[in-house]
C-alpha cells in the first residue's frame, strides 16, 4: 500500500464486514487483538479490500496479551497477500523486540505502521515532533495519536503533523477524544496519511471517531484541488 496519498481505514474486529466498507474505504484495519480467531480470519479472507493488520498490544490499548504470540501473530498476518501493512507500536520496537516484526514484514512485502498512542493528554509540542521522528524512522509511516483536553491540543498536534511533512516524513495524525474529533477531518489537509473510521458506528476502536461514511464525506468536501487527501 503507498501511503502517498490519503488512506481511509475501516476499522473492523470482523473482517466478514469488508464488503460494508468498501464503498467508502481504501483499506480494512484488521484489529486482531479484538478478533475471536485472527489467522483463520485472514487465511479465509477473500474481500477486495487491503488490509491492514494491528494486533494491538494491552499496554497501548489493545486486548493482545504482552506475549510473544503477539508479534508472530503479526508475522503471520504479514504473509498474507492482502495485507499490505501492519501496525507495530513504537514502544515495542524500542523497548521490546518487535523490531523484528518490521524487517519480517518488508521481506514479506507488507508496509509497516509504527504508532504511538497517549490515551490521556496531548504531549507538549516537542515531545510530538520527537515520537514523530521516531516513529516515522522506524515505520514506513509513523502515527501518533494523542487524546485532545482542548481544541489547542489539536492546534498542536497539526503543526507537528504539518512539520513532519514538510520535513519529508510520511506521518498519520489523531487527536482523540470530543475536543479532538474534527482532527480526523482536517488533519489529512496537514499532511496526515491515515484516517481511522469503525465500519460499525456502534464498534468504534477509538474515542471520537467519525463513521465511515462521514469521515469519508468530510475528508473529500475538505480535500482542495489535485493531490488533496481526498483525491
Ligand atoms: O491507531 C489507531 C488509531 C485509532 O486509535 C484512532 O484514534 O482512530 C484507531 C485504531 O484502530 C488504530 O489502530
Amino acid at each position: 500500500m503507498d501511503f502517498e496519498s490519503f488512506v481511509l481505514a475501516a476499522a473492523t474486529a470482523d473482517l466478514r464486514d469488508e464488503p460494508a466498507a468498501r464503498d467508502h474505504a481504501d483499506a480494512v484495519e484488521f484489529r486482531m487483538d479484538m478478533a475471536e480467531e485472527p489467522l483463520t480470519a485472514l487465511e479465509e479472507y477473500d474481500g477486495e479490500l487491503p488490509i491492514i493488520a494491528t494486533n494491538r498490544v494491552e499496554w497501548e490499548g489493545g486486548n493482545a496479551p504482552d506475549e510473544e504470540a503477539r508479534t508472530e501473530a503479526l508475522c503471520t498476518a504479514a504473509e498474507h497477500d492482502a495485507v499490505e501493512a501492519i501496525d507495530v507500536e513504537l514502544e515495542a520496537i524500542l523497548e521490546g523486540d518487535a523490531a523484528y516484526v518490521v524487517n519480517y514484514a518488508h521481506d514479506n512485502g507488507a508496509d509497516v505502521i509504527v504508532s504511538t498512542h497517549d490515551f490521556e493528554k496531548t504531549p507538549e509540542p516537542p515531545k510530538l515532533r520527537q515520537l514523530l521522528d521516531r516513529a516515522a524512522k522506524h515505520g514506513d509511516v509513523g502515527k501518533l495519536a494523542v487524546t485532545a483536553e482542548t481544541i489547542d491540543d489539536v492546534l498542536e498536534l497539526l503543526a507537528a503533523t504539518r512539520a513532519s511533512d514538510a520535513g519529508g516524513d510520511r506521518v498519520a495524525t489523531m487527536a482523540m477524544g470530543e475536543a479532538g474529533r474534527h482532527s480526523r477531518a482536517v488533519a489529512p489537509l496537514y499532511g496526515s496519511k491515515i484516517g481511522y473510521a469503525p465500519v460499525k458506528p456502534e464498534s468504534a476502536t477509538a474515542p471520537g471517531q467519525y463513521d465511515l461514511a462521514t469521515l469519508r464525506r468530510l475528508v473529500t468536501d475538505l480535500a482542495s484541488g489535485e493531490g488533496g487527501p481526498g483525491e
